[in-house]
């Protein structure tokens, strides 16, 4: 395929999450499971940026100073709250409609996030670069993953992280997150996930690494019903997070040994 036309965009995806724009912040609507997880995993992302960069993870605005990107950020469920721990955030989803959403949200919020109509490929080209990417449930939605992920990777600072989340291909994944959440419970709507687009761990890592980054840990993330929510694990097999880092530039001195 000629590398100009690679895209990410699988515009039957990009339609549904348009479609349902309007229900972002309905704590109760479409997207009541992406707030649900809200609290496990922005305790694991600020946790873990503040350690890699030195920062007091309980302080006042931990991610102060930091460029970070939030790619595929649908309405800003969690652009906002890091821009509220002091990230600099670029919101960018390649849903118009999702866009208008998050910017009337901030806004009414009073909170600062840079929204971007745009897709990753178009700010790894424009030269964009991040300490921090955040790619939070949005993998198994894209056209092409490895273009993706590398795109997405290739923006990240020596130094810096990126975090994937999604869910894994597995027949436990399918049983859980597709027949249990969409068809018994109803927490999403039918056919919010296909099967064949969910992404194996194997192929997060396979770009991550081409891209020159390593993974650092995966964390399962798995709801506990009798305490009505969700919590960290160790078992993959379902719902997971991948921690990968670029490593820091040698210092000269160090270059020329
Ligand atoms: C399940 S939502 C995740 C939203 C957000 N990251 C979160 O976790 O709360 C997936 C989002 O990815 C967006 N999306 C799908 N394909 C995309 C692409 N190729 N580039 C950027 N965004 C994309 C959709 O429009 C949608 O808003
Ligand atoms: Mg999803």
């Amino acid at each position: 395929m000629n590398a100009e036309a690679r895209t990410t965009i699988d515009q039957s995806e990009v339609d549904r999450f348009s479609a349902m724009a309007a229900e972002w912040w309905d704590p109760t609507g479409k997207f009541k499971p992406l707030h649900k997880i809200n609290p496990v995993r922005l305790t694991y992302i600020r946790d873990q940026v503040s350690a890699h960069f030195g920062r007091d993870p309980k302080g006042h605005r931990p991610l102060e100073g930091l460029r970070i990107l939030d790619i595929g950020c649908g309405g800003g469920l969690l652009s906002e709250p890091v821009a509220r721990m002091g990230g600099d955030v670029l919101g960018a989803d390649a849903s118009e409609k999702n866009i208008k959403i998050a910017m009337t949200h901030a806004d009414q919020s009073g909170v600062t996030v840079d929204y971007r109509a745009v897709t990753a490929e178009s700010l790894a080209e424009a030269g964009e670069t991040f300490d921090v990417v955040l790619n939070m449930e949005v993998v198994e939605h894209v056209a092409d993953v490895d273009f993706f992920l590398t795109t997405c990777a290739s923006m990240v600072r020596p130094g810096g992280l990126m975090l994937v989340s999604t869910i894994n291909r597995t027949f436990k994944a399918a049983a859980l997150a597709i027949v249990g959440a969409e068809y018994v419970l109803q927490w999403l709507p039918r056919g919010t996930h296909q099967y064949e687009k969910l992404v194996r761990p194997e192929e997060i890592e396979a770009p991550v690494s081409k891209s020159g980054m390593q993974v650092v840990e995966m964390k399962g993330v798995f709801f506990n019903p009798l305490q009505n929510q969700w919590n960290l694990s160790s078992d993959i097999d379902v719902n997971y997070m991948v921690l990968t880092r670029r490593p820091a530039e040698p210092a000269p001195s160090e270059a020329t040994k």
